[in-house]
């Protein structure tokens, strides 16, 4: 199947005004059939996604499309299909939704669609639709600043965050730890702990790698509820996809005053480099919260930043 064109499929993740996903299930006879998918389906000749994606929800759940975002983009190659999977999120729609085809059709909360039985290719939708499109990091060289800068996130938010503590000493990194714990518990933040943190036992919603720590495992490490992993290159996003991290950040996209003597990779490289891989990436390096629109449309699952949601 590798040879031959990918079918190009117009694919929506539909929410409702409570966060809740719209799920049908592919009639027995057809490819991947009996599986849960988010409706869609394929272009028409001359027909762009945007246009598919408008006529497939109209035919399939009976809805009309008003406003739609890209979330990911999956290369997929099945057995007996290739398929390039352009998958957007639906922010707003008309009409109810309807099970137009007779199939079964189900409103789904995200943390509930690993309930439900989906086709392989969809594995990083599913991570997608569950992440935010801002993702912190939480730095500072006092244990005051850090407090200070969490203030500052929680203002803008944010749902989920990195903490990055490198210059404490380490009787302190531990107390700023479970500082920070509790008050983004208090928030509904979960945090994500950088791999050099070196403090076990914290109560953390998941672990970071940092390229060096990414490169040096051969499997996903457990058991966490997000891995996720910075990266620079193919080589490493490719190295994150392979050990199953969830979500990765590709960095720097822009020229940044932290990094002076890094070599920005630019909009065109970024989007390149997304393309190739089936994982949601976010964007790091000079982004402004402006910039999301423009980030989104190159691919990427939303910017990543320090000093971005601290204004
Ligand atoms: N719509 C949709 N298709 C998916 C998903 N995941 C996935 O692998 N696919 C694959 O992408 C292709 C989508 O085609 P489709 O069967 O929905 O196309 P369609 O609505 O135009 O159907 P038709 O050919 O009967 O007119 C199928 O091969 C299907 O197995 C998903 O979540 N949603
Ligand atoms: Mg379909």
């Amino acid at each position: 199947m590798s040879g031959s064109a990918a079918v190009h499929v117009a694919v929506g993740v539909i929410r409702d005004g409570n966060g809740n996903i719209l799920l049908t299930q592919r009639a027995k006879h057809t490819h991947q059939g009996g599986l849960w998918e988010f409706p869609g389906g394929k272009l028409e000749a001359h027909e762009t996604v945007t246009q598919a994606l408008r006529r497939e929800l109209q035919e399939e759940v009976g809805i009309t499309v008003q406003t739609a975002k890209p979330l990911i983009k999956i290369n997929h190659c099945y057995p007996d299909l290739r398929v390039l999977l352009d998958v957007w999120q639906v922010t707003d729609f008309s009409g109810v939704a309807e099970a137009c085809e007779g199939q079964a059709m189900q409103w789904v909360e995200p943390r509930q669609l690993s309930d439900y039985a989906f086709p392989v290719a969809n594995v990083p939708i599913i991570t997608a639709s569950r992440l935010p499109d801002r993702y912190a990091i939480l730095e500072g060289s006092s244990a005051k600043q850090v407090l200070a800068n969490l203030e500052r996130i929680i203002n803008k938010r944010i749902t989920m965050l990195q903490l990055r503590i490198k210059s404490l000493p380490a009787a302190e990194t531990a107390a700023v730890c479970h500082a920070v714990l509790a008050n983004c518990r208090q928030h509904g933040i979960q945090v994500l702990l950088n791999s050099d943190l070196l403090l076990t036992g914290l109560p953390a919603d998941g672990l970071h790698l940092s390229s060096r720590a990414l490169l040096a495992c051969q499997t996903k490490p457990s058991p966490y509820r997000w891995v996720a992993a910075s990266c620079h290159n193919l080589q490493e996003l490719r190295h994150a996809e392979n050990i199953g991290a969830d979500f990765a950040v590709l960095a720097p996209i822009l020229p940044t005053a932290t990094h002076p003597d890094a070599q920005p990779l630019g909009w065109e490289t970024m989007a390149k480099l997304i393309d190739q891989v089936n994982l949601p990436v976010f964007a790091l390096g000079g982004l402004e919260l402006d910039d999301m629109d423009r980030v989104l449309h190159a691919g990427a699952q939303g910017i990543a930043g320090i000093s971005a949601f601290l204004s």
